[in-house]
């Protein structure tokens, strides 16, 4: 599982050695970062000028194998329940590679290409030979991925479904709003049994209990409001059709081993993806996807404007 050598002072490599090993930092200075753990390739942190906007829970264990509640993750070659292997597919299990390490790009962006490719292990779940890169870009105030499937294959057409799942950390989760859904047609994991409604017909989709919803043929941008004040979080996505909404709640939050009781009120789960029809693939094609996470601060003048008819409301 891990390389342990030997020195002359300790017969092991230590924990943080190792962690440090495994993961891969992006650091555009003025504290605006991002790491990325090679086991799934797992985004564990997103930092703008030090404020963290991604949720990691505690009970998260970022070993081999060891699946963490949390991040932005991948899930490849299939989303949701899976009949050769593990829910969301082996993607995230397994320890990708770095094709390019972080690099300063002219303007100031970092910029890093991690890939996974077919083994032994991967082809006793899924016979395809494939390779799939990750180009994550750290902006001032955006977070840029671009995914590339290619069909490594020399005559079979393969056929996958990708999607990126990304918890956000939210102040609380009852406050935000997902704006943008409105009209997509949605499969309802929660109530009556994966129930499809014809349409959304809310402008803001709250979350205020178990929520599981997958929305189809979504726009390209949607919006997370994070409570009153606070930043919005906007998602530009491409060629990635399907979004689905989730939250444990109270009751699934208690049998999630790996999420404390009370941690479901700090995040939001939304995944951008493939997932109502998946994508066919021919030898030797291959076929990409970007997404834009950008934080949005409340603008500064309405602040102060919103104080001034406070305090003016006050004497009237
Ligand atoms: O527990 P995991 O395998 O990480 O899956 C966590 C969640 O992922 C998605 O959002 C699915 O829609 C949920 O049904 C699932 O519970």
């Amino acid at each position: 599982m891990f390389e342990y050598h030997n020195s002359t002072s300790s017969s092991i490599m230590s924990i943080r050695q190792m962690y440090q090993n495994e993961v891969i930092i992006l650091d555009r200075g003025a504290y605006t970062t991002c790491a990325v753990n090679l086991y799934g390739a797992l985004i564990t942190s997103w930092r703008i000028q030090n404020k963290e906007h991604i949720f990691l829970s505690r009970q998260s264990k970022l070993y081999y194998m060891s699946r963490a509640r949390g991040g932005i993750g991948v899930a490849f070659p299939k989303y949701g329940k899976w009949e050769f292997g593990k829910m969301h597919g082996f993607a995230r299990d397994l320890k990708w590679s770095v094709e390019m390490p972080p690099k300063r790009m002219e303007n100031g962006d970092i910029c890093a290409v991690f890939s996974l490719q077919n083994d032994e292990y991967t082809k006793s779940l899924w016979a395809y030979k494939f390779k799939l890169l990750y180009k994550i870009t750290l902006k001032e105030m955006e977070l840029v991925t671009h995914f590339t499937v290619i069909n490594t294959c020399q005559h079979f057409t393969m056929e996958f479904e990708i999607v990126q799942h990304c918890l956000f950390k939210v102040s609380d989760v009852a406050k935000c709003k997902v704006v943008g859904l409105k009209d997509c047609s949605l499969v309802d994991r929660v109530e009556a049994c994966q129930k499809a409604y014809p349409k959304e017909d809310r402008e803001e989709v709250d979350v205020l209990t178990k929520t599981d919803r997958l929305y189809k043929d979504t726009p390209d941008v949607i919006y997370i409001t994070n409570g009153e004040g606070e930043e919005v979080i906007k998602i530009t996505k491409s060629n990635l059709p399907d979004f689905n909404l989730w939250n444990p709640w109270i009751e699934q939050a208690k049998e999630l081993r790996d999420l404390g009781d009370d941690e479901y009120q700090y995040f939001l789960s939304t995944d951008c993806g493939v997932i109502a029809k998946q994508i066919s693939l021919g030898p030797n094609c291959s076929w990409s996807s970007m997404i834009t996470y950008e934080i949005i601060e409340p603008q500064e003048e309405e602040a102060i404007v919103g104080h001034f008819y406070d305090y003016f409301d006050s004497y009237c």
